[in-house]
């Protein structure tokens, strides 16, 4: 992604661009998670290193034949040291911030259990919801309407994290907007406090299950979604509309640990299962979508992907999606 242009926020002609699918909308970034006390006290040492801003090096020589580094190349790539401000301002904040462009995004946390995903994505999510604020505070021309909702996918049961009723909720076809979810909590914002509580009821109603490889595993998929509409307050004639709407989404992901790694049993079995199938269901669909999207889509093979397709590129012209992997 280029540099943000001066006082702006938002870089509207990149935004125009990107609309008219003249720029890559898909973007694979790579935060190494430094190493825990834990296992520093066991003398574990990394095996992935980053060699430049867009590569990094695997050097586990025990699993590698031929003794040599591998090396893999991402749209970028950030060490372990590197704090969680720098990845957003360097990789994801002009795609959250996209939304008050009327540009749908959604920046995903994908990775290993304990890989740092919902660490990584609290903190974006955090700095992305300041800056907007911001912009709005900056952009008294417009009115905006901000409409906040949040639901888990855990089993591929889905539920409502701002409600306290635990009902399972239905997923729906509607015609014109694509899949939507029936009876889904959407608070209209007051302020940023507001959202800041919203946040803090999701984080704690969000199922919690317990894995050898991390004593506060999230077990579900997560799914905030930020929608932003705005209008100029001045009227500037019908063909001059300039209302806006889209909406951001924010996915942190269940780890993708392999069963036999977290000695999965039972119901943790039974979860690793579900939560494999929907991330090779959403791989699948992504890499579709990055070669052209010609042929069918594989939106309705899981709930994650369904909920999703809207923003993916399922339904809307302007899309815009950052798949952030944390090791
Ligand atoms: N960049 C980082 N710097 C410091 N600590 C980190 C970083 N990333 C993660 N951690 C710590 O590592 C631990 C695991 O991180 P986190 O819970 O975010 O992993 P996760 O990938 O979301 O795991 P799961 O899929 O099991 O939920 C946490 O204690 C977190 O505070």
């Amino acid at each position: 992604m280029g540099a943000i242009g001066g006082e702006e926020l938002i870089n509207w002609e990149k935004m125009q661009e990107m609309g008219n699918g003249k720029e890559e909308k898909i973007l694979v970034l790579v935060r190494l998670r430094p190493l825990s006390e834990n296992e520093i006290t066991r003398n574990e040492v990394a095996d992935w290193e980053c060699i430049n801003p867009t590569t990094i090096l695997y050097r586990n020589s025990l699993q590698e034949r031929s003794g040599l580094p591998t090396a893999y190349s991402f749209d970028r790539v950030f060490r372990g040291d590197c704090a969680t401000r720098e990845v957003y301002e360097e990789g994801t904040k002009d795609i959250a911030l996209s939304v008050v462009g009327g540009i749908n995004s959604t920046i995903f946390a994908y990775g290993q259990t304990s890989s740092g995903k919902t660490y990584t994505m609290n903190g974006i999510t955090e700095y992305a919801v300041a800056d907007i604020y911001d912009y709005i505070q900056r952009h008294e021309e417009r009115a905006f309407v901000l409409k906040f909702s949040a639901v888990e996918i855990y089993n591929e049961v889905v539920r409502d994290l701002l409600s306290t009723d635990n009902a399972p909720l239905r997923l729906l076809d509607d015609p014109e907007r694509g899949t939507i979810i029936e009876k889904l909590t959407e608070e209209t914002l007051r302020d940023r406090n507001h959202l800041k509580e919203l946040l803090s009821t999701c984080a704690a109603q969000r199922q919690i299950g317990e894995t050898s490889l991390n004593e506060t595993s999230s077990r579900s998929h997560q799914i905030l979604r930020l929608t932003i509409e705005s209008s100029a307050h001045e009227f500037l004639g019908k063909d001059n509309s300039t209302a806006l709407a889209a909406s951001v989404n924010f996915v942190d992901l269940a780890g993708s640990e392999r069963a036999s790694q977290a000695l999965s049993v039972g119901q943790r079995l039974k979860e690793g299962c579900h939560i494999n199938r929907s991330l090779l269901t959403l791989g699948t669909v992504i890499r579709k979508l990055s070669k052209g999207r010609h042929g069918h889509v594989n939106y309705r093979d899981s709930k994650l992907t369904r909920i999703l397709q809207p923003a993916l590129g399922g339904q809307c012209k302007n899309c815009h999606n950052l798949y952030l992997e944390p090791f």
